[in-house]
C-alpha cells in the first residue's frame, strides 16, 4: 500500500476546497477557501481527502498533529532569476546616494555587471550557488519555481545557464521552469547595432536552446533602454515557432503597448506591472495572459507599486512572484511578497494568498498539480504554528511563520526549535 501521511488538528486548513479551473480571477480571489479545525491526509505524495476532526480517519503510515496550526499550499514563485554570480550591494549603496536604477544601467552596471560576472563563472560555480539559494527558497516554503537566464547574454553563457537551470531542476525536489531571457540588456558591443544582437538571439541561441530542450518558456524586457515593443514581438513570435509560450517583462517603468501585443500572442504571463494604464487592464480581460506582480522590485529599488486592487476590481487573475534576483529584489521570501501586495498594492489577505498559490502555479502552467489542496493534486504545503488565521500571514511580516514545508507528502523543512 501506498505511503499515507495524516495531519490531524489543523486550525486553518487553506485552499482544500472550492477551486474551480486552475486560477483565480476578480471576486474570486477574496473567497478564500478556508476548513477550522481540519485533517488532511496525503497518500503516494498527492492529497486524498481533507475534512473536519468531528470525522478524521483513524489510520495513516504517519500521523501529524498540527497542533492547531495553519496548512496552506506552499507558494508558487512563477518569475525569477535565482542563477547568477554575484550579489550587487554596491549598486544598493549607489541607490541610497542617489542614483537610479537606471542611471546604475546606463553606467554599465545593473544587468550587464551581472552578465560579466556570469561569463565568468564556471558551470559548477553557479550551480553550487544557486542550489543554496533553492534551498532557501524551499525554507521560506516555496513548492515550485520559474527560473530565468538573461545574465549570459552570449551564446556561450546563455547556453551555461540554461544548463545549469536544467541540472538544478534534474535534482531539485520541486519543480522548476526554465525561461529563456536573452533579450534581457543590450551587450555593450552590440551598442551600436542591436539588430545584431536581436538576430543572434532568434537565429543562433534559440535554436541551439530548443534543440537541447533547455526552456519552456521565453522573456524579453520590453522597457524604453532595453528592448523595444517590436523587438519583443520579433522574439517572441520566434520563440512560439519552436513551442516557447511567452512570459514577459514589461510596464516596469513605462507603458510602451507591450501588454497588449503579448496579450494577442498568447503570453502566459506579463510580469512587474508597476505602471499600467486603465486601457491595458481593459484589455487583459480579452485573453488568458496572467498579470504577474512583483512588488519587492519597487520596494528595492523604489518607483510605484503595482495597482493589484484596479486590477482585481476589473476582474483579472492577478498573481504575485518575487522576481529574486541580484539587482533589483535580492530576496526569495514570499510571505513578505504577501504583506507588501497587501500593504503597497491594496490586495486583501486572502487575495494575496490564492495570487501567490493557485495564480503562480497557472503562471508556470502547474495549475493542474499545484497550487490548492484539492484531492489528486501534490501534497505540497506549509504547515504554521498556529495562528489567529490567513491574514496573520502577511500581517506577521517580519516572523518566519513556515514553520515545517512538505513536498510531495514529504517532510522537506522542518524549522521547530528551543533555544538552549
Ligand atoms: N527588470 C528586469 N530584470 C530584473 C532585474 C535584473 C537586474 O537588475 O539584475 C527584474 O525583473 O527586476
Ligand atoms: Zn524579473
Amino acid at each position: 500500500m501506498a505511503r499515507s501521511l495524516l495531519i490531524t488538528n489543523i486550525g486553518h486548513l487553506l485552499m482544500a476546497e472550492g477551486i474551480p479551473g486552475d486560477r483565480a480571477a476578480g471576486r474570486q480571489l477574496s473567497q478564500l477557501p478556508l476548513q477550522e479545525n481540519a485533517w488532511l491526509l496525503a497518500e503516494g505524495g498527492l492529497v486524498k481527502a481533507t475534512g473536519e476532526m468531528s470525522a478524521c480517519p483513524s489510520r495513516a503510515t504517519e500521523v501529524v498533529d498540527a497542533n492547531g496550526g495553519m496548512v496552506l499550499p506552499t507558494w508558487c514563485d512563477s518569475h525569477t532569476h535565482l542563477v547568477f554570480a554575484q550579489s550587487r550591494e554596491h549598486e544598493f549603496v549607489d541607490r541610497i546616494k542617489g542614483l537610479s536604477y537606471e542611471e546604475i544601467a546606463r553606467r554599465g552596471g545593473g544587468i550587464l555587471n551581472s552578465a560579466g560576472k556570469l561569463q565568468a563563472a564556471s558551470e559548477a560555480s553557479l550551480f553550487k550557488a544557486a542550489w543554496e539559494r533553492l534551498e532557501e527558497v524551499i525554507g521560506y516554503g516555496t513548492g515550485a519555481v520559474e527560473i530565468k537566464s538573461g545574465y549570459g547574454l552570449s551564446v556561450e553563457a546563455e547556453l551555461k545557464m540554461l544548463r545549469v537551470i536544467r541540472a538544478l531542476a534534474e535534482q531539485s525536489p520541486i519543480p522548476i521552469k526554465a525561461t529563456f531571457l536573452g533579450a534581457h540588456a543590450l551587450p555593450l558591443p552590440y551598442r551600436d547595432n542591436r539588430e545584431a544582437y536581436v538576430r543572434l538571439v532568434i537565429d543562433e541561441m534559440l535554436p541551439l536552446i530548443a534543440g537541447e530542450g533547455l526552456a519552456d518558456y521565453i522573456d524579453v524586457f520590453c522597457e524604453k533602454g532595453f528592448y523595444s515593443v517590436d523587438e519583443t514581438v520579433r522574439i517572441i513570435e520566434a520563440g512560439a515557432k519552436y513551442g516557447l509560450k511567452a512570459k514577459v517583462h514589461t510596464n516596469q517603468f513605462n507603458s510602451l503597448g507591450c501588454i497588449e501585443a503579448c496579450v494577442d500572442r498568447g503570453a502566459v504571463s506579463v510580469d512587474h506591472l508597476e505602471v499600467v494604464t486603465d486601457a491595458e487592464v481593459e484589455y487583459l480581460k480579452t485573453g488568458n495572459t496572467i498579470p504577474t506582480l512583483l512588488p519587492s522590485a519597487p520596494f528595492f529599488i523604489g518607483g510605484h507599486y503595482q495597482p493589484a486592487r484596479r486590477m482585481i476590481d476589473a476582474g483579472l487573475p492577478v498573481a504575485l512572484a518575487s522576481d529574486y534576483n541580484p539587482g533589483s529584489t535580492p530576496s526569495g521570501k514570499m510571505q513578505f511578497v504577501l504583506s507588501l501586495a497587501c500593504l503597497k498594492c491594496g490586495m486583501l489577505p486572502g487575495e494575496a494568498i490564492q495570487a501567490a498559490t493557485i495564480n503562480g502555479a497557472s503562471a508556470m502552467e502547474l495549475g493542474q498539480e499545484l497550487g490548492s489542496l484539492v484531492p489528486g493534486k501534490r501534497a505540497s504545503f506549509i504547515l504554521t504554528p498556529s495562528v489567529p488565521g490567513p491574514e496573520y500571514l502577511p500581517y506577521a511580516f517580519g516572523s518566519d511563520l513556515v514553520q515545517r514545508v512538505y513536498i510531495d507528502g514529504q517532510l522537506k523543512v522542518d524549522k521547530r526549535w528551543a533555544m538552549a
